[in-house]
């Protein structure tokens, strides 16, 4: 099975701080570093690491040569990454030392995919192909509705959200990959039980992956749940847990893996990014986190 990941492609820029920055303050960095980024190139990073047959679509501007490199050494296919004179998606990081994050991005590139590239790019997959998103393009709807017509499979992971993505059809998706912020937000529902009833209400037959952080994954489908506990690791950086665990999981799934396997080597494969500094570069291989 073929995967397409159409998604972002961002330049992290990294500092390391004693804590966030506070309104009105001045605070000084004790460490910088650049890397690859954003969650559609974290997604393709982790999908290829954990074995799939990723290709990816998305636009960079001049500066972000760098990350279709970067991609093409993980063996992600890159042909359906183009090429724009505006400024390349971009995000700061701030990295305490207690090994979380805050985020600020700006889109650039990344808004700019257009109704052609997404013809180009789509003529090239088929029925029973995966479709991954995630929502940091400007073009969520129209690409889910193209691959859903075409009977693709589809997996979403609604980050960041928006008050836009309360209106998406659930119906239209195969997999829904989300964390706890991000089901209070869709579902206005602050209890895991019934965050997963109205999910299940909008949508019967959507397999639902709600991640917990340290507290493992729910899984749940029409006819079954299945949680899995995460596996202890010193903290280091949370960057790209969940971007991991989600490339991991359908790689797992695209390979025919029980769930109960995939949800497993996921989990493994996000603890061990966590132990890790940095996004890509802390997603693991799959030779990491095989089972002797
Ligand atoms: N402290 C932790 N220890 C071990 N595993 C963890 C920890 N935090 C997260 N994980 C693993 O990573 C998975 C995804 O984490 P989480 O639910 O925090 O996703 P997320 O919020 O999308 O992550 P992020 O935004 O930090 O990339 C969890 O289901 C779990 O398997």
């Amino acid at each position: 099975m073929k995967i397409l990941n159409f998604g972002s492609l961002n330049i992290d820029r990294v500092y390391r701080v004693p804590h966030f920055v506070r309104e009105g303050e001045t605070l000084s960095s004790s460490g910088y570093d650049v890397f690859a980024g954003g969650k559609g190139l974290n997604q393709s990073v982790a999908l290829a690491k954990a074995g799939a047959d990723v290709f990816h679509a998305g636009k960079i501007g001049p500066e972000g040569l760098f990350l279709k490199k970067e991609l093409a050494d993980q063996d992600v296919h890159t042909t359906f990454i183009e090429e724009t004179g505006t400024v390349t998606g971009h995000a700061i990081i701030q990295v305490t030392d207690a090994g979380e994050n805050s985020i600020l991005l700006f889109g650039g590139a990344n808004k700019e995919i257009t109704e052609e590239q997404i013809h180009r790019v789509l003529d090239h997959f088929e029925a029973g192909d995966m479709l991954v998103m995630q929502n940091e393009l400007n073009v969520l709807e129209t690409v889910l509705d193209r691959a859903y017509e075409k009977g693709m499979i589809l997996a979403f992971n609604p980050s960041p959200m928006t008050d836009q993505l309360k209106k998406l059809d659930l119906k239209k998706l195969s997999y829904l990959i989300l964390n706890e912020l991000e089901a209070e937000t869709l579902m206005k529902e602050k209890e895991t039980e019934n965050q997963l009833m109205k999910l299940r209400k909008q949508a019967p037959e959507l397999k639902i992956v709600l991640t917990l952080g340290a507290e493992g994954v729910i899984y749940e489908d029409e006819s079954q749940r299945i949680t899995q506990q995460s596996f202890p690791t010193e903290v280091v950086d949370t960057t790209a847990a969940g971007d991991t665990f989600l490339g991991y999981f359908l790689s797992m799934v695209a390979c025919g893996k029980r769930t109960e396997e995939a949800l497993r080597m996921a989990s493994k494969a996000a603890s061990l990014a966590i132990s890790r500094e940095g996004a890509s570069v802390s997603i693991p291989f799959l030779y990491e986190i095989r089972e002797d």
